[in-house]
C-alpha cells in the first residue's frame, strides 16, 4: 500500500533529509515511525502526502507512482488521506463542527451529507456534544480529537499523524494513541511519527526507526500490550 524503494530526499542547500530509504508499509497496518529530532520522520510523512517529492527513488501508494503523479491529480490523492498535527491545526475562529467540516466542503458535499459526516466523525472521537463549541473553549486532548475528527472526516484508507501525542500528558497521549489504534482496527492504515518511545513500547505494532535520514530498524516490538 505504502511502498519506498531506496528513497532519498534532498533539500534546496543540499541536505539529505532521507538516504536511500526502502520500506513497505502493508494495507490496514499501523505502524510507529521514530528517531531523534531531526531524523526524517517529518519528511518521510510529506513524501506520503505529495507535499514534497523524492529526488531519488520511488514512493508508490496505493498502486500511484507518487514522482510521476500530475499536479491536477494531487488534490484527489490526498483525499485517501488523513492528516494530524501536532498543533492540530484548528481554526480558531471556527466552531468544532465547522473545523471537521472543512475536508468536506472543500471536496463539495451537500450540506446534508457534511451535517451526517461531521457527527459521525465527532461521534466516533467522544466529542458530539461539543460541536458549537470554539477550540479555544476546549482542553488540549479535546482539542487534538477534533483534529482527528477532521482527519477522518473523509473516509481516509490512509491516516497519517506527525507527533500528534506532542502536546499531552501520557494520560492523554494514550487516549489519542488508542482512538488511532479504533480506526486501524476498522480497516485505516496508520503511520504514526513520534517521539514518545515509552508509549509506542507499550503498543503492539511495528516500529521503523529512523537515523540521520537511513532506515536502521524496523521491526515489532516485543512489548506486552499494556491496555492499548
Ligand atoms: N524545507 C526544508 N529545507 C531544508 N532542510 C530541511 C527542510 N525540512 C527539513 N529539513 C532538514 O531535514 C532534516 C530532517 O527533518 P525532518 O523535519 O524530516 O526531521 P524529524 O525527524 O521530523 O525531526 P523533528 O522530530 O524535530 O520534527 C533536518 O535536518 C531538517 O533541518
Amino acid at each position: 500500500m505504502i511502498v519506498l524503494e531506496q528513497v532519498t530526499k534532498r533539500y534546496d542547500g543540499g541536505h539529505e533529509a532521507l538516504r536511500g530509504v526502502s520500506l513497505h508499509i502493508e494495507k490496514g497496518e499501523m505502524v510507529f515511525i521514530t528517531g531523534h529530532s531531526g531524523a526524517g520522520k517529518s519528511t518521510l510523512l510529506r513524501l506520503i502526502t505529495r507535499i514534497d517529492v523524492a529526488t531519488n527513488g520511488q514512493v508508490r501508494v496505493n498502486g500511484q507512482m507518487l514522482n510521476r503523479m500530475r499536479k491536477g491529480q494531487i488534490p484527489f490523492y490526498r483525499r485517501e488521506i488523513g492528516m494530524v498535527f501536532q498543533n492540530h491545526q484548528l481554526l480558531m475562529d471556527r466552531t468544532v463542527f465547522e473545523n471537521v467540516a472543512m475536508p468536506l466542503r472543500v471536496a463539495g458535499c451537500t450540506t446534508q451529507d457534511i451535517q451526517r459526516r461531521v457527527r459521525a466523525a465527532l461521534d466516533k472521537v467522544g466529542l458530539l456534544k461539543r460541536e458549537k463549541y470554539y477550540p479555544m473553549m476546549l482542553s488540549g486532548g479535546e482539542q487534538q480529537r477534533v483534529g482527528i475528527a477532521r482527519a477522518v472526516v473523509n473516509k481516509p484508507t490512509i491516516l497519517l499523524a506527525d507527533e500528534p501525542t506532542g502536546n499531552l500528558d501520557p494520560l492523554l497521549s494514550r487516549d489519542v494513541m488508542n482512538l488511532f489504534a479504533e480506526f486501524n482496527r476498522v480497516g485505516t492504515t496508520v503511520v504514526i511519527a513520534s517521539h514518545d518511545l515509552g508509549l509506542i513500547a507499550r503498543m503492539p505494532y511495528r516500529v521503523i526507526t529512523l537515523r540521520e535520514g537511513q532506515l536502521v530498524k524496523s521491526s515489532a516490538l516485543e512489548s506486552v500490550r499494556h491496555g492499548a
